[in-house]
């Protein structure tokens, strides 16, 4: 189905809003115009022997000729208009790799005695190529092209000799020391991160508060389920506590988040200082908080057994804002932390879905960069045993330091379930409320307003370009989401685009109270002040669109927002 996120993503500024200023903000105009537009670039990565092979049986196959492609297009069904090009394909360019952008901390591995010290077998490998885009984004497994039984940790990694058949999954990989994890995921894994009398304390003092959290609850196939953990949620600050006061889950109201206990504030501080020492050896991606993190809000887990757990799950990225660090500490019975990665890494395929599980130990620190929430799920599943611990029994406590960034809320950063829902709503329909960044997701569900569950942050002033010229504050220098566009480019093209924009928008009334905490540039305040004056006549939206899709995707959007993933946090 439609990935109005692929066309949006992949369409350059200039032409989207020629494209809207085209159609008079038709939407099911404008899409149409900016495919067509797109066919010859689309043309440009077919002929490209470097770019990603399309499946061969998809509506969308590279064999068809561009005239025919674009007849093809032309006679699909309004909204199916959004269905992914080739194009596309740039959406999987690689992230930040882990690889690169994690460092060892091989200080402190020096405690570890569990240790599964794994044969390295890094030869280069030439990777098999990518399964087709319609695979990828429906999450098959991908066809597997080496020997699953290698018991080498360094399993993920394919042999190009043998022969691709259908073989079982590969073995879950099981992370014992710092040094693994941070050779096959973002994270570093601290031993003894507190001094032992205050991992002690906090852990007495979070059993002894535990009694007072709850299991979160919501209703499935009507039925009350709850959470098979209790939680709760901690905040440092006044806004903060009034901020996240107002979270909600599953629809509900939750109660609201208390101040951080003594020893979590002592904790607090040890967290932060290591995770910012650490941050001084690593690539900050401009998305990302600049300066120095901080922890002002936590999420706190308890799990009183070994059957208790969390299931499959990102954190919320609503209040978080783009490629957050959480550091999450582990006090009382080790228990198996697992993850997986759901996007695959364009060079490496076959690791998307591989299960890597990180044994986290009492008084364990397992810091989580970006883009662990973007790019990959985690959970803590149920056990057959556990060894109990001296204080806590067969009981672990985990504490999630989280940054709760300025200007961040679900209020302002929507979550986009389909492009199509997020364009409308934001854009058209006077929903212009937001801050600047969306999360999009590239909407592979057979229904319109489904979520595939793989976001990307699209910035909305870069794409629209919004941006203030250079030295006039409000913006970042714009980059996509994988940060690669040189920031003089991306200067010359921010200049371009403000004077095309300025024709685009002809109101200059002052923009008052906005929930928004974001820095706006002024451009943007003009476009959001149109919106928000109710010129919805203006952008010539049609009765059609307004009684079917639009009252169709609000719907949708609703019924999304209701019955959201109920693992999420
Ligand atoms: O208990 C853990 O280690 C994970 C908890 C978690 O994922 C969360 O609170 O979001
Ligand atoms: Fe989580």
């Amino acid at each position: 189905m439609a990935t109005l996120f692929s066309i949006f993503e992949s369409t350059p500024g200039d032409v989207l809003r020629e494209a809207l200023k085209t159609s008079n903000g038709e939407l099911d105009q404008a899409i149409p115009w900016i495919l067509s537009h797109n066919s010859s670039s689309v043309q440009d990565v077919d002929s490209n022997p470097n770019t990603l092979p399309t499946s061969k049986s998809t509506p969308f196959s590279s064999s068809l000729s561009t005239p025919a492609r674009k007849k093809q297009k032309l006679i699909q069904p309004r909204l199916s208009a959004f269905m992914p090009t080739p194009s596309s394909l740039s959406v999987f360019k690689p992230g930040i790799s882990p690889a690169s952008s994690h460092q060892h901390n091989s200080s402190s591995s020096t405690n570890n005695n569990n240790s599964v010290d794994a044969p390295s077998s890094s030869n280069e490998t030439t990777f098999p190529s990518l399964p087709s885009l319609n695979d990828r984004l429906r999450w098959k497994e991908p066809p597997l092209t080496f020997d699953p039984t290698a018991t080498s940790i360094d399993s993920t990694t394919p042999s190009s000799s043998t022969p691709a058949v259908k073989l079982k999954p590969p073995k879950p990989l099981i992370l014992y020391s710092p040094e693994d994890v941070a050779k096959h995921c973002p994270c570093t894994l601290i031993f003894n991160v507190l001094d032992k009398d205050l991992a002690n304390r906090l852990l007495k003092s979070m059993l002894i508060d535990s009694e007072t959290w709850n299991r979160n609850r919501w209703w499935l196939f009507e039925r009350m389920v709850e959470s098979p953990h209790k939680t709760s949620y901690f905040a440092e600050r006044d806004d903060d506590m009034e901020e996240v006061a107002g979270w909600t889950y599953n629809g509900k109201k939750q109660d609201p988040p208390r101040r951080f206990l003594p020893e979590m504030e002592e904790a607090k501080l040890v967290v932060r200082r290591i995770v910012n020492e650490l941050r001084k050896e690593r690539d900050i991606h401009p998305y990302e908080v600049q300066g120095d993190w901080n922890c002002n809000v936590a999420a706190v887990n308890h799990y009183a057994h070994s059957k208790e757990s969390v299931g499959f799950h990102a954190d919320k990225l609503t209040y978080l804002g783009p490629r957050p660090t959480i550091g999450s500490l582990t006090l009382g019975v080790t228990r198996f932390f697992r993850i997986r990665k759901v996007i695959p890494d364009a060079t490496h395929p076959d690791t998307a879905g591989q299960l890597i599980s990180i044994a986290l130990p009492h008084n364990s620190l397992c810091i989580m960069w970006p883009p662990m929430q973007e790019e990959w799920k985690h959970e803590v599943p149920p056990q057959p045993t556990v060894t109990p611990h001296p204080i806590s029994g067969t009981a672990r406590i985990n504490i999630t330091f989280r940054l709760r960034r300025e200007g961040f809320s679900p209020q302002e950063t929507p979550v986009c379930k389909c492009g199509v829902a997020m364009v409308l709503r934001c854009v058209f329909k006077n929903k212009a409320n937001y801050g600047r960044y969306f999360y999009m997701c590239y909407a592979a569900g057979s229904k319109m307003g489904q979520t595939c569950g793989q976001f990307s942050w699209v910035d909305m002033e870069q794409k629209l370009g919004l941006l203030s010229p250079p030295g006039a504050g409000g913006s970042d220098a714009g980059t996509d989401d994988q940060g690669t566009v040189s920031k003089n480019v991306q200067r010359e093209e921010q200049q371009q685009e403000i004077s095309a924009t300025n024709d685009f928008i002809n109101t200059t009334t002052e923009s008052e109270g906005r929930s928004s905490k974001h820095p706006r540039s002024p451009n943007q305040d003009q476009l959001l002040e149109q919106v928000d004056n109710n010129q919805e006549s203006d952008l010539n939206l049609t009765e059609e669109l307004q009684e079917d899709d639009t009252a169709l995707l609000e719907q949708q959007w609703e019924a999304i927002e209701e019955a959201d993933d109920p693992t999420s946090e």
